[in-house]
């Protein structure tokens, strides 16, 4: 639970504009991973009121305080998937909100419930691949318990909540992406139900990758903390008596192959999907792009110099 000293700390300060947090908050090239910890509660309420959510879904100002610090408090603290990887993932939905324009394409609420899904959906993550969350009701329950809310969209976003969380499986991404590219040839058709589930599991699937949207650095920085996350899973199998896959074998994994690998077959298809859709997401895949490009320079480099492309691919500047 989270206390009513906390609630009462983050309540009583005005929810103050997104660029009150960086002028640049709702570009592109914004790295969320760059605002402070303790700021992030007061960015994700800056954010849904910016998105008209507050005014719309007429929620109290306690209540999302309290659903924004129990979310928060729901998640664990392993090296990725934690409050930063979900506080990211919510801003770049807030990001595509601002930028091109998704209301057009969608209810407001199907935005609503993909950015409340966003900040849920890796909630209790252990930083192994073995546990899904659906994002727990009681979460969901708390957005809704305040006054003058409207209960009969309650039921609608929860069942929209728990369809886009259970699409962040790559697994389930890779059973439909080709459904999703058929959907983008064939055209997006709003008033498609199918077409709008597609590109809902579409847009998560942007999210949770976005941060090889970014720059290099912050790039390389989220591969090292996921491989620090699947080595460890890796050497716990090892334990186990069980041979880890080459992708959680730090002795056998070879990052840079494994990264362009990953860009490649899932990441740069997700993102250039997006762009058949949202033809003004074309930066982000330029982005991904660059990221690509400089993957196959630490591995030139590493083949040169003779060295192993383990974690100490991440030292290398
Ligand atoms: C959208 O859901 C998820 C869930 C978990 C993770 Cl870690 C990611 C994710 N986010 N960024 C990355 C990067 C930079 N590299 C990755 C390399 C491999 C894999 C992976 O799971 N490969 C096996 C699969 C194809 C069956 C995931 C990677 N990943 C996304
Ligand atoms: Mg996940
Ligand atoms: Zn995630």
């Amino acid at each position: 639970q989270v206390s009513l000293e906390e609630v009462m700390r983050h309540a009583m300060v005005p929810i103050p504009p997104p660029q009150f947090f960086d002028p640049d908050m709702d570009k592109f090239h914004y790295i969320p991973r760059n605002l402070a910890y303790d700021q992030t509660p007061l960015a994700v309420m800056s954010m849904f009121e910016d998105m008209g959510f507050i005014s719309r879904h007429r929620i109290g100002r306690e209540t999302l305080t309290k659903f924004v610090l129990m979310v928060r408090k729901g998640y664990r603290d392993p090296p990725y998937h934690n409050w930063a990887h979900a506080f990211a993932v919510a801003h770049f939905c807030y990001l595509m909100h601002k930028n091109l324009g998704l209301q057009d394409l969608f209810g407001e609420l199907e935005v609503f419930a993909l950015f409340v899904a966003c900040l849920c959906h890796d909630i209790d993550h252990r930083g192994t691949t073995n546990s899904y969350q659906v994002a727990s009701e009681s979460v969901l329950a708390a957005l809704y318990s305040s006054e003058g809310s409207v209960m009969e969209d309650y039921e609608k976003v929860l069942d929209l909540v728990k369809d886009i969380v259970l699409a962040t499986d790559l697994a389930h991404h890779l059973k439909i992406v080709d459904d999703i590219n058929a959907m983008a040839k064939a055209g997006y058709d709003k008033n498609n139900l199918k077409h709008r589930r597609l590109l809902l599991c579409l847009l998560m699937t942007s999210c949770d990758l976005s941060d090889q949207t970014k720059t290099w650095m912050n790039s390389k920085k989220i591969a090292e903390l996921i491989y620090q996350e699947f080595f460890s899973q890796g050497d716990m199998e090892r334990k186990m008596g069980r041979n880890p896959s080459e992708m959680m074998d730090r002795c056998k994994a070879c990052i840079p192959e494994l990264q362009i690998g990953f860009l490649d077959g899932i990441a740069l298809p997700v993102f250039r999907t997006l762009t058949q859709i949202f033809p003004d997401a074309v930066v982000v895949v330029k982005a991904v792009e660059n990221n690509r490009l400089m993957w196959t320079r630490v591995a030139k480099k590493l083949k040169d110099l003779n060295l192993p492309s383990n974690m100490d691919v991440f030292k290398m500047n």
